[in-house]
C-alpha cells in the first residue's frame, strides 16, 4: 500500500509501503493510485514527492503475482497519471529503483538519488523487458545506445552514473526525502511540459538501420538462445523510430509473447531459487535460521597454487585480514605477485582501493594460530590433505573452523583426522576461485549446524551463490557431470564427433560443448582421477571386453589422447587442433576423426549417424538422472540446490532454469521414457537406468517441480 502525508505545508509526501522491497503489488498500485489523486486534488499541495519506506525506494513489479491472475489497477495508466499530473512530482530514491521501480520514477518529473543509490531496469534477467514505458521512455531521456546497454543487460547502475547519463537530476549524501522536499518546493509552479518524457523526441541515432543490425547481431551471440534480449532491441528500436504511442503498442506486444514464455518462467524460478538456497537444511533437521554463524574477522589459506590464489583474493576483497600460507619458497613469492596484481585488478574495476595489505604471507604454518576459520587449498592428495588437518588441529585456537577446498576428496575422513570433526566443512570454490560464483559448502555427518552457517556467511559475504550439500564422491555439480561425460565419450565411439557434441550442447545454450570445455580444463585432470581409480589400461586390447571396466561401459578415448599427450589447450592439442600451446581457438583436428575412425575399427564398432536430439536426450538426461539420485540420497536439500549449482557454476543456460527444472518442463514421464529407451539400447550403462525417485514421481502423477519436496518427504515415509 502507499501512505499519505503533507510535509511542508504544501508538499503531497506518498510512501510506499510493502517489505522488504516495496514491490508493486495490486495493493500498493492501488496506493499509488488513490494517494496521487488525494494530492492532485487537494489546492494546498503544490507539489508531490514519491519515496518508499525502510530506505528502498522500489524494487520493481511484484514478480510473485507473475504467475496468478493479476489484479488491481495497471502500471502504464498509473504512470501516465503521474506524467499528465498538473503539479511536480519528484521520485525520491534510497536504495534501489529497478524494474517498475524506475519506470515509475521516470513517470515522474524530476528524480533525486541517494549516492547509494542503484537503478536499472533487470526485467532482461526475468526473461520479460520493461514494458511499464521503460523501453521507451529511457531511449528518450539518456539516448538510445545507453539505453539499450542497460536494458539488455539489465544492470544495475550507481546514483553517479545515473546522473551522468541523465536518468536522476541530482545526488544527495544526505535524507534524500529531505532532499526531494525542498527539491518539490523549489520547483512547484514551473512549466512541466519539458518534464515529461514521452513527448520528447528519442535523441537521434545516426546510421539507425547499420546501428540495430549490428546490435543485434552482438545481442544474439551473448545471448546464447535467449529471446528477452532481442525482444529489449526491437522494443529500444520502436522508440527510436516510433511515435510514442505507437512505441509503447509494440512494447506491449512483445512483452506478451514474453510473459508467457517458458524463458520467463524458468528465469523468474531462478531468481527465487537463487534465494531458496540461503534457507539451507540439513538431513538432521538443522537449518539457516536456528544456526547462528560464529564471528569470522580473520581467515587463513593454506597452499597458494591456482586455488588457494583465487580464494585469497575473494577473501581479502571482502575485507577480512587473510593469512595466505606456502611453505615454497619460490611458490610463495610468485603468489605474492599473481595475488596483489588480482587485487589491484579488481579493486580499479570496483573504483576501491586495492585490499593489498589485508593479506600477509607466510612460509609456516604456525602463522595460522589466531585465525577463525582456515581454508585448506592443497594438492588434491588425500595423504597431503590429512597432514595438513592434522597439523592445523595441533596449531591453530580452539574453535577455529577447518575448511577443505576438495573437489573430490571425502570431507567426513578428513574430519576424522582431527580432534573436532564438528568444525570441519568442505569449501568448494570453482576456477577462478575469485571470479566464479558457485560454491558448493559440504558438510559431513559430523559437520556442526554452526560451521555450516559460518561457512554459508562468509560466502554471501564473498558474492557467491552458496550451496549446501551432503557429502558424497564428486558432491553435486561434479557427480552429475560424470554421466554426462561419459555418455558423450560413448556417442563419439558410436558415431558422433566433438564438433557435432559440441555444436548440440552450444545450440541448446552452454557456452561451451563438453569436448571444448575439456580442452579447457585439462584432459589429464580426468585421466589422474581415473587412474587413481583403477580404470585406465594399456590401450592395446580391442573388441567389447575392452570397453567394460569393473562391470560397466568404459569409454577410454580420453585416456587414448593423454597418452598421447594430448592434454588440451594447454599443449596445442586435444579433442581439437590450436594454433599453439595454450591457444584459445578450437580448430577442427584431421587426427582426430582418423584416430576416431581407427579406434572404432579396432573395436568393431560401426558408426551410424547421430542427430542432435540424440546427443542432449543422452548427455542432459544422464545428468538430470543423477541430480534425481542425489535429491533420493538427501545430498542436495531440493530441487533449487542442483539448478543454482547448475546455473552459477556449470554454464546451464539460465533462461532454461537449471537442469531439474529443465527436466519438469519437458515432462518426467517423457525423460523417463527415453530414459528406459536408452537404457533397453545400454543396459551395460547404470547411469542410464531411470532413479527410482523419478520413477515415483512419475507414478505419484508428476507434480510440479515446487511440489516436489512434499512429494519427496512423501515418498520417503512411505517406504
Ligand atoms: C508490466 C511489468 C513491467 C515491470 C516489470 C518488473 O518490474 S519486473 C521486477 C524487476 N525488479 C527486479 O528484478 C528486482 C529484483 N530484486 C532485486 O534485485 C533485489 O531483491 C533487490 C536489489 C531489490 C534487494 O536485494 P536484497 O539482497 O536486499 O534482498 P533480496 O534479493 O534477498 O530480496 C529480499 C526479498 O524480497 C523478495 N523480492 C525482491 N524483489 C522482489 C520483487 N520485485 N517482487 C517480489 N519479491 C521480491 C525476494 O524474493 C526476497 O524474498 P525472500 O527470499 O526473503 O522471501
Amino acid at each position: 500500500m502507499a501512505e499519505y502525508n503533507r510535509v511542508s505545508e504544501c508538499v503531497g509526501l506518498i510512501t510506499l509501503r510493502n517489505p522488504p522491497v516495496n514491490a508493486l503489488s495490486a495493493a500498493v498500485r492501488q496506493g499509488i493510485v488513490d494517494t496521487v489523486q488525494r494530492a492532485l486534488s487537494d489546492p494546498n499541495v503544490k507539489s508531490v514527492v514519491i519515496c518508499g519506506q525502510n530506505g528502498i525506494f522500489c524494487g520493481g513489479a511484484d514478480i510473485k503475482e507473475f504467475g496468478s491472475n493479476m489484479t488491481g489497477p495497471p502500471l502504464i495508466p498509473m504512470i501516465h497519471a503521474i506524467e499528465s499530473a498538473n503539479k511536480p512530482v519528484v521520485a525520491a530514491i534510497e536504495g534501489s529503483a529497478l524494474g517498475g521501480g524506475l519506470e515509475l520514477a521516470l513517470g515522474c518529473h524530476y528524480r533525486i538519488a541517494h549516492s547509494k543509490a542503484r537503478l536499472g531496469l533487470p526485467e532482461v534477467s526475468l526473461g520479460l523487458l520493461p514494458a511499464a514505458g521503460g523501453s521507451q521512455l529511457l531511449p528518450r531521456l539518456i539516448g538510445v545506445p545507453a539505453a539499450l546497454n542497460l536494458i539488455t543487460t539489465g544492470r544495475h547502475v550507481t546514483a553517479a552514473e545515473a546522473l551522468q547519463l541523465g536518468i536522476v537530476d541530482q545526488v544527495t549524501d544526505h535524507n534524500t526525502v529531505d532532499a526531494a522536499v525542498k527539491f518539490a518546493l523549489s520547483v512547484a509552479g514551473r512549466s512541466l511540459d519539458p518534464r515529461r518524457i514521452s513527448t520528447h523526441p528519442c535523441p537521434q541515432q545516426p546510421d539507425l538501420d547499420a546501428f540495430f543490425e549490428e546490435v543485434m547481431q552482438k545481442v544474439r551471440q551473448s545471448a546464447r538462445g535467449a529471446i528477452a534480449p532481442i525482444a529489449c532491441v526491437q522494443a529500444v528500436r520502436a522508440a527510436a523510430t516510433l511515435p510514442y504511442a505507437q512505441g509503447m503498442e509494440r512494447e506491449r506486444e512483445l512483452m506478451a509473447t514474453l510473459f508467457t514464455s517458458g524463458q520467463a518462467r524458468a528465469l523468474q524460478y531462478c531468481f527465487f531459487a537463487e534465494r531458496a538456497v540461503g534457507r539451507w537444511r540439513m538431513p538432521s533437521g538443522a537449518r539457516w535460521d536456528t544456526s547462528k554463524p560464529r564471528p569470522v574477522h580473520k581467515a587463513a589459506v593454506i597452499g597458494l597454487g591456482t586455488m588457494g590464489r583465487g580464494i585469497t583474493v575473494a577473501l581479502a576483497q571482502t575485507g577480512l585480514s587473510v593469512i595466505a600460507v606456502e611453505t615454497q619458497e619460490k611458490q610463495l613469492m610468485e603468489a605474492k605477485q599473481a595475488i596483489s596484481a588480482m587485487l589491484e585488478r579488481g579493486a580499479k574495476r570496483r573504483g576501491v582501493a586495492p585490499a593489498l595489505d589485508g593479506v600477509i604471507y607466510s612460509q609456516n604454518i604456525q602463522a595460522v594460530a589466531d585465525v577463525d576459520l582456515v581454508i585448506e587449498a592443497v594438492f588434491e592428495d588425500i595423504a597431503l590433505k590429512t597432514k595438513v588437518f592434522q597439523q592445523l588441529s595441533a596449531v591453530c585456537k580452539p574453535g577455529t573452523l577447518l575448511c577443505t577446498n576438495t573437489s573430490a576428496l571425502d570431507v567426513d575422513q578428513l574430519a576424522s583426522e582431527t580432534p573436532n570433526p564438528e568444525l570441519v566443512v568442505g569449501m568448494h570454490f570453482f576456477a577462478p576461485a575469485h571470479v566464479m560464483k558457485l560454491l558448493e559448502v559440504v558438510y559431513g555427518p559430523r559437520s556442526s549446524p554452526q560451521a555450516v552457517a559460518t561457512a554459508m556467511q562468509l560466502g554471501k559475504k564473498m558474492g557467491k551463490a552458496s550451496v549446501a550439500v551432503g557429502n558424497c564422491r564428486g558432491f553435486v555439480g561434479n557427480r552429475m557431470l560424470k554421466p554426462y561425460i561419459e555418455e558423450a565419450f560413448f556417442l563419439l565411439e558410436e558415431g558422433a564427433t566433438p564438433e557435432l557434441v559440441d555444436q548440440a550442447l552450444e545450440e541448446f545454450g552452454f557456452p561451451m560443448g563438453v569436448f571444448r570445455m575439456s580442452d579447457l580444463s585439462g584432459l589429464d585432470v580426468g585421466w589422474r582421477v581415473r587412474k587413481g581409480d583403477g580404470l585406465v589400461e594399456p590401450g592395446t586390447a580391442s573388441g567389447r571386453s575392452a570397453r567394460i571396466r569393473q562391470g560397466r561401459r568404459y569409454s577410454p578415448l580420453g585416456d587414448l589422447l593423454c597418452e598421447e599427450g594430448r592434454f588440451g589447450q594447454k599443449t596445442g592439442r586435444g579433442w581439437y587442433q590450436y594454433d599453439k600451446p595454450g591457444s584459445r581457438v578450437a580448430r577442427s583436428d584431421p587426427w582426430l576423426h582418423s584416430f576416431l575412425g581407427a579406434y572404432r575399427a579396432q573395436h568393431g564398432l560401426v558408426a551410424r549417424r547421430i542427430d542432435h536430439q540424440e546427443v542432449l536426450e543422452r548427455c542432459l538426461y544422464a545428468l538430470i538422472n543423477e541430480g534425481f539420485h542425489i535429491l533420493d540420497d538427501g545430498i542436495a536439500a531440493g530441487p533449487e540446490d542442483i539448478d543454482v549449482i547448475y546455473v552459477s557454476g556449470y554454464g546451464w543456460p539460465r533462461h532454461r532454469g537449471g537442469p531439474m527444472f529443465y527436466a519438469n518442463m519437458v515432462g518426467l514421464a517423457k525423460v523417463l521414457e527415453r530414459l528406459e529407451h536408452y537404457q533397453q539400447l545400454h543396459p551395460e550403462v547404470p547411469h542410464l537406468q531411470p532413479s527410482s525417485l523419478l520413477r515415483r514421481l512419475v507414478a505419484s502423477g508428476s507434480p510440479p517441480i515446487h511440489k516436489w519436496g512434499e512429494a519427496i518427504k512423501k515418498l520417503h515415509s512411505q517406504l
